[in-house]
């Protein structure tokens, strides 16, 4: 059953907001959101909504695979986006690439 929400850390809401973060990268856990799905968006602190989004695609990817372009669609530099998936996930090899848009009514 593909759950109707997501959460991102607040850290990321502005990115989100303003359209510069467009993908999100999860693990396993996490790979079970479909294409066309609208998905309500809050903080994983709080619990806060604060948008939706439209799932565009759902693409697995391995971490050594991470380029400049999954970097810029998370609005950070390559060394920043290993650095913060390492820190959330530990050593991990297979990620679910999210890629969103958001829903602006
Ligand atoms: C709560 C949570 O897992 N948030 C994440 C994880 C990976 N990427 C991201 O943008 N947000």
């Amino acid at each position: 059953m593909s759950s109707n929400k997501i959460t991102f850390f607040q850290r990321f809401e502005k990115d989100i907001l303003s359209g510069a973060k467009t993908i999100t990268l999860r693990d396993a856990s996490e790979s079970h959101y479909k294409a066309g799905q609208r998905v309500a968006v809050s903080t994983y602190e709080t619990d806060r909504w604060f948008c939706d989004v439209l799932i565009d695609a759902v693409e697995c990817i391995k971490f050594d695979e991470l380029n400049q372009i999954h970097a810029e669609q998370e609005n950070m530099t390559l060394p920043e986006l290993r650095s913060v998936i390492t820190d959330i996930y530990g050593e991990i090899e297979t990620l679910w690439m999210i890629s969103f848009h958001l829903v602006r009514t």
